[in-house]
């Protein structure tokens, strides 16, 4: 799974950027190119400007104080370009990963908006957070740490070997006896540092995670003075994570000394060797000095691909957690060959429906529910039985298990499922605000709405009762959820963007609850405005909205989940409307559940 799962996540974002990460591949080996010609200013100060030695054919008549001042030259020449294409090559790749980390990020989080609600409560939301920020941060610093230093160290190691086994054969095949060793243990240094990374990712995820919901709950732990519960809950992982951390940190680090000493052990063969060849007048001391040089010229790129394979190992664990959500098809599936929604308040029907968010658990059983175009039905029963439930069937948040739901007679997996959203405004019973602006709020409930829109919503709703009020009016921050609003006032927020869609279903999730009785018989006034054209299914338990109704179905507690019993036609409060088929009343009255 490790690196394929690595190639899987970063592979399409990559592409795009191939060019910039190629560019500084070749930057990064002509870096490596110039390292490779450090030694030789020195060895030819040396052997000629010291020792005498005759000057190779092209350079003879050079006198030995200007190879001495070239030497010097050149010393200084091939640092500071060296220098420079380390900078353009290292700034072009982590330019270059930045944009794959943006596109990457988009991936990751466009994919999990669109799984399904069962992936949500499984996968906690700052294991999600957690994931796509520092996840996909490490990924990136392994696509830097690959374009800059995998082809550039594996050319300095090849490259090395070359000029020894040409320099000196014999003296640097000597210097090089340790570099099978160092490839067996650096194989099984990756494994170890990948486990213990996947290890330490895993419980940084929970940590996110904990610290995310407490945060969150930050009131609650106030507010119950439970400081000392949450800092044990923080406390708890912050504690896992710092011996994961430490353990992941002493495995990676224990490999320097190591890999230093076999290095090490070659440099001191070298200097045994090569001293015993030039004092027996075998070795020049200028190429022994290169020969030296160059076994040391290998640290770096060794060092380098070490760090480079640790590096990779942490990436990898960090793939296995993108890859997981990048994988996932938890989604609501969408129908093969779709079919069109009506513009015509439509129908909404259950039928025989059993659900149960777990196995084994069910909700709802043999559940059967007809509301005809135009009706409003409120849906009673005790606290648990499923009410909203059946809202988010009908939504499609969660398919049933068995039986169908039915939206203009036609099975809701059979609509796309833009269409059928587009088709519904749901108010829920926590009403989901976004950290934006009052007006976004509301806007949220329309594609196309307009600034005049929002307003007229924003008054049909009552919203305009508190606007005011706020600082900024209608474009006053509401701050996370909408943490700066009341309940009350959240909820008006979110029946005035159920106000301003164009949807012709209606689904609301006890609309009325955490208002007093003025604001809630405003907020009644106006879903009757607004549910005057549309199919409207109401989940409350407060007696005026159950008026609005032309009919209450009862949903009451069986022994395998709950079912509809009864259902009574509103004879006081209710209307007829006019979307209502003829000899409708009469169907309201029977039963619709059969036991
Ligand atoms: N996301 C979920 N995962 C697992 N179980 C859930 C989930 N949501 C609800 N349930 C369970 O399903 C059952 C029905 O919940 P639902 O919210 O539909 O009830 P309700 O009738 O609307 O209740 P209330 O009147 O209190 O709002 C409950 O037992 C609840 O514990």
């Amino acid at each position: 799974m490790s690196t394929s799962s690595l190639r899987r996540v970063l592979a399409a974002p990559a592409r795009a950027e191939s060019a910039a990460l190629t560019a500084s591949g070749v930057l990064s080996v002509l870096r490596v190119g110039l390292e490779l010609a450090r030694p030789w200013p020195l060895a030819l100060a040396v052997d000629h400007a010291l020792d005498g030695r005759p000057l190779p054919a092209g350079l003879a008549g050079v006198p030995p104080v200007d190879v001495l001042f070239a030497a010097g030259l050149a010393t200084v020449a091939v640092s500071a370009v060296a220098g420079w294409l380390d900078m353009a090559s290292t700034r072009g790749a982590e330019r270059a990963a930045e944009r794959v980390g943006a596109q990457l990020r988009r991936e990751v989080f466009a994919h999990s908006m669109g799984l399904s609600l069962r992936w949500h409560s499984r996968v906690r939301s700052g294991e999600l957070v957690s994931r796509i920020t520092s996840d996909v941060g490490r990924l990136l610093d392994a696509l830097v740490a690959a374009a800059v230093g995998l082809v550039p160290d594996l050319v300095a190691v090849v490259g090395v070997l070359v000029v020894l086994l040409q320099v000196a054969p014999g003296l640097g095949a000597v210097g090089l006896v340790v570099v099978p060793v160092l490839a067996v243990l650096s194989v099984r240094q990756r494994r170890l540092v990948r486990s213990s990374q996947v290890h330490a990712r895993a419980v940084s995820g929970a940590l996110t995670s904990t610290v995310t919901d407490l945060v969150r709950n930050v009131a609650a732990v106030q507010a119950f003075g439970r400081h000392d519960l949450a800092r044990a809950d923080f406390e708890t992982r912050n504690r896992a994570l710092e011996a994961a951390g430490v353990r992941a940190v002493d495995v990676e680090t224990g490999w320097t000394p190591r890999s230093d000493v076999l290095l090490a052990v070659g440099s001191g063969l070298v200097l045994v060797v090569g001293g015993l060849q030039v004092r027996a007048g075998l070795q020049s001391t200028g190429t022994l000095l290169v020969v030296l040089a160059y076994v040391r010229e290998l640290y770096r790129p060794v060092r380098g691909l070490t760090r480079l394979s640790a590096v990779l190992a942490k990436a990898s664990a960090s793939a296995d957690r993108v890859a997981e959500v990048l994988d996932s098809e938890e989604r609501v599936p969408e129908p093969a060959v779709p079919t069109s929604l009506r513009a015509a308040p439509g129908t909404i029907s259950l039928r025989d429906v059993s659900f149960g968010y777990d196995p084994g658990r069910p909700v709802l059983a043999h559940v059967d529910l007809e509301v005809a175009a135009g009706e409003t039905v409120c849906l009673l029963g005790p606290s648990g039985v499923g009410k909203s439930t059946v809202l988010q069937l009908v939504l499609r948040l969660y398919d049933v298990d068995a039986g169908a739901v039915l939206v203009d007679g036609v099975d809701v997996r059979d609509h796309r499922v833009q269409d059928l959203r587009d088709a519904i405004a749901y108010v829920p019973q926590d009403p989901w605000l976004l950290d934006g602006t009052l007006a976004q709020n509301v806007a949220f409930g329309s594609r196309r709405g307009t600034r005049a829109e929002v307003l007229q919503a924003c008054r049909d709703a009552l919203v305009d009762e508190f606007a005011h009020q706020l600082p900024g009016g209608h474009d006053a921050v509401l701050g996370e959820g909408g943490n700066r609003l009341s309940g009350g006032q959240r909820r008006r927020v979110a029946l005035a963007r159920a106000a301003m869609s164009p949807a012709r279903l209606l689904l609301l999730d006890e609309p009325t609850a955490s208002l007093d009785a003025r604001a809630a018989a405003g907020v009644v006034a106006a879903i009757r405005a607004t549910a005057r054209h549309r199919t409207t299914v109401i989940v409350t338990h407060d007696p005026v909205l159950a008026d609005l109704a032309d009919r209450t179905v009862h949903l009451v507690a069986g022994p395998h989940g709950a079912r509809t019993a009864t259902t009574h036609l509103r004879t006081g409060g209710g209307e007829h409307h006019e979307g209502l088929p003829p000899g409708h009343q009469g169907a309201a009255e029977q039963a619709l559940a059969q036991p």
